[in-house]
């Protein structure tokens, strides 16, 4: 488990812009060092925000986009297409604008696909796609991700896990079927936290005043069931993006002053 680092920028747009910029350097460092790199991807509009930072960024053309894996931390359980997938808006935010293999996107099944609406099936499918990219060296049963992002809600759910729902007390499953979610659409899949915590670094980003409530209380150390953005943390490293408005609740000591 790594001790969460928090870094603190101007506004929600500055986020976005250096975030991106720090993805293309680990992606190209992973990329030299071991010929790939794999990213999971967070849905919502702190990471839809970074997607489309690094669209607009001369510096993706340093990215081998052929050599990337892409995964998901969430998605939600609707038609292929549906506006509000996660998936149809990373690809309107940059997937569609790069080069990448389609075999290496790995996208979470959509509830007409083959599984219909059985939302278990479809994460079951989800955990043996992920298990047959483990290889023996990373000791899990997914890959370890290079960098494996999270959008924190305004209630401090990371992914789909929500505040006291059973997938944030998931422990063995490494993918699972939300049931009730308490922001729409109810169905979802979610990576649960033994799959996040497989990976090598983890970032959460937050950026806008409605995050403050719930960056302070997820880096006050509450039981993860309660506050799961607390419960996310990476092997190597885990790493708060943050905006000023959403880091003004934490305590002022808890960031380097050079950050913001
Ligand atoms: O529904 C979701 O919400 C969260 C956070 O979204 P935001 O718009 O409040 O930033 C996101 O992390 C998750 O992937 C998504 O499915």
């Amino acid at each position: 488990m790594s001790t969460p680092q928090v870094v603190v920028h101007r506004d929600k747009e500055l986020m976005a812009e250096a975030a991106a910029a720090r993805l293309i350097t680990k992606i190209v460092d992973a990329q030299s060092a071991r010929g790939s790199a794999s990213i999971v991807l967070t849905g919502g509009r702190n990471g839809n925000g970074l997607l489309a930072a690094l669209a607009g960024s001369p510096a993706r053309d340093a990215v081998d986009w052929a050599h990337l894996d892409l995964w998901w931390g969430d998605e939600r359980f609707l038609p292929e297409g549906d506006a509000e997938r996660n998936l149809t808006q990373a690809r309107e935010a940059l997937l569609d604008a790069v080069p990448l293999d389609p075999a290496r996107v790995h996208a979470m099944p959509a509830s007409d696909g083959a599984y219909g609406s059985d939302v278990e099936a479809a994460a079951a499918a989800y955990a043996t796609e992920l298990a047959a990219a483990a290889g023996p060296e990373d000791h899990a049963r997914v890959p370890a991700f290079d960098v494996l992002m999270l959008g924190v809600g305004p209630d401090t759910h990371v992914a789909s896990l929500f505040p006291e729902h059973p997938a944030a007390r998931e422990s063995v499953l490494t993918v699972v079927g939300v049931h009730g979610s308490p922001k729409p659409p109810p169905l979802r899949i979610s990576l649960t936290f033994p799959a996040i915590r497989a990976a090598r670094e983890v970032w959460l980003l937050a950026g806008g005043e409605d995050k403050a409530g719930a960056v302070a209380l997820a880096l006050s150390s509450p039981g993860e069931v309660q506050a799961p953005a607390s419960g996310a943390y990476g092997r190597s490293r885990t790493l708060w993006l943050l905006d000023r408005a959403a880091a003004s609740k934490l305590p002022a000591d808890l960031y380097p002053a050079a950050s913001s």
